[in-house]
């Protein structure tokens, strides 16, 4: 399979361990994010594969071909790896215009006049900016800027495309659209695209896969859904999701392929886990929109007091008290009002829940097939 290999990639500045024992396999056609919070190590990887930095042990191929061997003190230069870099300050020439600044890739190459003409307004029309071909970047706003950056790093056409926070200094508005605008252009290209940032909602609606990062570690590397779906420890499952994850303590106990958890919120049957899952201090883990809150009394649902009603135009955030005196946060599509104080019923759809094991911090494992089996779809609280 071709694609960009790292084997145990490691890297140090100044004694300190940066990129710990880093195992990472980015296909052909890929669009994988490296995610993870300020200073893990996802930019110190992106210049590791370009070649901007040397890690001193490791193995990294780029289709096959060895482009760095630590044993071997052996790194191929940035020229030689046929990628395409484009940094969170995209750093357009002041004195030439949207055309030359997209155009100067090609012209240096010597490619012919009317193929340049013909290839950067191709560039330009995609990522819809042609109308601004004869301005200066002065004349241009920062998103429109950033456009120019990225038709300038597809002009050439990469088979690989890195991109470092490149929406950064984008307002949320802008941000949106480019996100759109990267999506499609993925598609179209079916180039590899290598992207950093620390936007988890940025990373979920991009990418094909997601590698997170921690403290130099890659601790996940999976498609989107499955990293939210089902977080791999409580690290990953509290940086996940928006508005954050609840985390409920509970005590777990395994019985005949179900985890029994006992919390605050009542007991839940959990189906689906294995035998070795064990016995002891846990904690669930629930999105804000998996909770379900009804004033009228529903069977097996837990009786919960509202403290708060925070209507956010389309949707509305409730947070609930539990017995134990905690804050559970609720999120509801639409518009709803309680009065504080009134008491809800509240359900857990049991196959929505993720239990973590309280010690280690990792997620104890069920089968997707059983947790969502019709007749167990409802967890009892
Ligand atoms: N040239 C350098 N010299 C010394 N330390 C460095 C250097 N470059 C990065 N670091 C350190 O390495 C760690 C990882 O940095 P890196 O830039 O890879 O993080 P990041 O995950 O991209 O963070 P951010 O989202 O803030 O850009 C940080 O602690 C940083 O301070």
């Amino acid at each position: 399979m071709s694609g960009i290999q790292l084997r145990k990639i490691n890297k140090y500045f100044d004694n300190n361990h940066i990129l710990k024992d880093l195992d990472l396999f980015i296909e052909d056609g890929d669009f994988m994010t490296l995610l993870g919070p300020s200073g893990c190590g996802k930019t110190t990887t992106l210049r590791v594969i370009t070649g901007l930095e040397n890690p001193e042990e490791g193995v990294l191929t780029i289709n096959g071909k060895e482009m760095v061997n630590g044993a071997k003190g052996y790194y191929a230069p940035p020229s030689k790896r046929g990628l395409n870099l484009v940094f969170q300050s995209y750093a357009l020439w002041p004195h030439m215009t949207v055309f030359d600044n997209v155009a100067f890739g090609l012209s240096i190459n010597k490619t012919p006049k009317a193929e340049i003409r013909a290839k950067v307004e191709s560039a330009l029309e995609k990522m819809r900016i042609i109308q601004y071909k004869d301005r200066y970047p002065s004349e241009l706003s920062g998103g429109q800027q950033q456009r120019v950056a990225i038709a300038r790093a597809i002009v050439t056409e990469p088979k690989i495309l890195l991109l470092d926070e490149p929406l950064s200094n984008l307002d949320a508005k802008l941000r949106l659209e480019m996100r759109a605008e990267l999506k499609r252009l993925h598609r179209e290209l079916k180039t590899t695209i290598i992207y950093v940032t620390h936007d988890q909602v940025e990373a979920l609606t991009m990418s094909t896969k997601i590698a997170v990062f921690f403290e130099g570690h890659l601790v996940q590397v999976d498609t989107p859904r499955n990293i939210y779906r089902h977080p791999v420890d409580l690290r990953v499952a509290d940086f996940i999701g928006n508005p954050k994850i609840n985390f409920i303590d509970a005590d777990v106990a395994y019985l005949n392929g179900s985890l029994t958890a006992e919390s605050e919120l009542g007991t839940l049957v959990l189906p689906g886990a294995s035998s070795g899952a064990g016995s002891g201090k846990a904690v669930l883990a629930v999105y804000p929109e998996d909770i379900l809150i009804s004033s009228e009394k529903t069977e097996g649902a837990a009786m919960l007091s509202i403290y708060s009603v925070m209507p956010a135009g389309s949707e509305t955030l409730i947070q609930l008290t539990t017995r134990g005196d905690n804050l559970l946060l609720a999120k509801v599509i639409g518009e709803l009002d309680y009065p504080v104080g009134k008491m809800v019923w509240v359900t857990i759809p049991q196959e929505k829940v993720n239990v973590y094991d309280k010690e280690t911090g990792r997620l104890i494992p069920r089968t997707e097939e059983s947790a969502a089996s019709p007749e167990l779809k409802r967890g009892i609280i």
